[in-house]
């Protein structure tokens, strides 16, 4: 563990407590900024945040706030944790808080509306003097929440700042790695939530294993195509960020993005699905940004088309699935044996 120093987090839902419990448990002083006062009073005196990770105890380290000036001041290191289509207002909200040597960190796995840009570019625009860097594995908040090992990824700009987060963050049940491939990590983050609804979809029409393994390797040779295709290293997808994550999200009933795909298989509609959940599923903004810069750009990705067909032009689902599973698929073969 590093010397102990001064971190924040900004936003209190689940991955943004979680994250600030690990770095506070490893003897770190961590803020957490949230909105809402009642829960921030519920993690000061009883050191539980019910609404998101109920029965999960909160180090005494950690300490929350509703005051974002209050949160970041003093801190060495800033994690964003807010949904994407907030990112931009509260990030902005910090240019005229953070002095130029504060480093900020992206947990947020999605893409903004308008010029396809990443958090990382948002960081860039916003923060220009800031280092930044991001955040991304197979992270399930629960299952960390519960204690379970899990692995995940810092990428950033310099070798430097990967060992600092790395330093702070790593314990024995939150395995820490690093990559110099900051666009195809947090790429990488952004797009298996888009898969995540497929598989979901798959789930509530019970494929078989086969028909499973066969989805997620094409999931994986259309993301990894687009990524590389716009710069990412190959390689990157095969690590921790990139199929590990794939591999979470499309497998389990923790994923709020898995979720929404096994509520459209049973025939719910989308904006039912979404009216009842009180969390962020980022796939279903992802999708529209997506298949437009593939569309774009001239990539072949039948999935992508395949599940917005589904969502946006009411295509059946099983006529669907019927087309991605019987469509001639020689890019993705070449990607995956060459
Ligand atoms: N939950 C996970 O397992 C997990 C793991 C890794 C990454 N992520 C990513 O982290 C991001 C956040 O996910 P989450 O699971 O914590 O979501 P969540 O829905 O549990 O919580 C999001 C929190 O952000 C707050 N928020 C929204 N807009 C805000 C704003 N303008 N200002 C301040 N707070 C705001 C919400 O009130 C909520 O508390 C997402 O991009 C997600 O993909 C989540
Ligand atoms: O619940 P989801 O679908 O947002 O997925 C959470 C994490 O990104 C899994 O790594």
């Amino acid at each position: 563990m590093s010397d102990a120093c001064a971190a924040a987090v900004l936003g209190g839902g689940s991955f943004g407590t979680v994250i600030g419990n690990i770095i506070a448990g490893n003897g770190h002083r961590v803020s957490l900024w949230l909105r809402n006062p009642e829960r921030a009073g519920e993690i000061n005196h009883k050191h539980e945040n019910s609404e998101y990770l109920p029965g999960y105890t909160l180090d005494n380290n950690l300490a929350a706030t509703c005051i974002l000036a209050e949160a970041v001041a003093d801190v060495e290191i800033v994690f964003v944790a807010v949904p994407s289509k907030s990112f931009r207002d509260v990030v902005r909200d910090l240019a005229a808080l953070l002095p130029e040597q504060t480093i900020v960190i992206s947990l947020t796995k999605g893409i903004e509306p308008g010029g396809f840009r990443l958090m990382s570019d948002i960081l860039r625009e916003e923060l220009p003097r800031n280092p930044r860097g991001v955040l991304s594995g197979p992270n399930l908040a629960r299952e960390i929440a519960a204690g379970q090992v899990a692995g995940s990824v810092i990428a950033s700009e310099t070798a430097a700042i990967n060992t600092l987060i790395h330093d702070l963050l790593h314990s024995d049940s939150f395995l820490v790695y690093s990559s110099a491939d900051m666009f195809g990590v947090e790429l990488g983050g952004a797009l298996k939530n888009v898969y995540a609804i497929l598989a979901g979809i798959g789930a509530a029409l019970e494929f078989g294993e086969n028909t499973v393994g066969m989805l997620l390797t094409r999931s994986l040779a259309e993301m990894s195509r687009f990524a590389v295709h716009l710069g990412a290293n190959p390689m990157t997808f095969l690590g921790l960020s990139g199929v590990g994550d794939l591999f979470v999200t499309c497998s389990s009933p923790l994923s709020r993005n898995y979720q929404v795909g096994v509520a459209l298989g049973k025939g719910q509609p989308l904006d039912d699905i979404l009216g009842e959940m009180d969390q962020v599923a980022e796939g279903i903004n992802t999708l529209g940004l997506l298949k437009t810069e593939a569309d774009r750009r001239g990539i072949h990705m039948p999935l992508v088309n395949g599940l917005y067909a589904i969502l946006y032009e009411q295509r059946p689902v099983v006529d669907v699935f019927d087309d991605m599973m019987h469509t001639e698929e020689q890019q993705d073969v070449e990607f995956v044996t060459h």
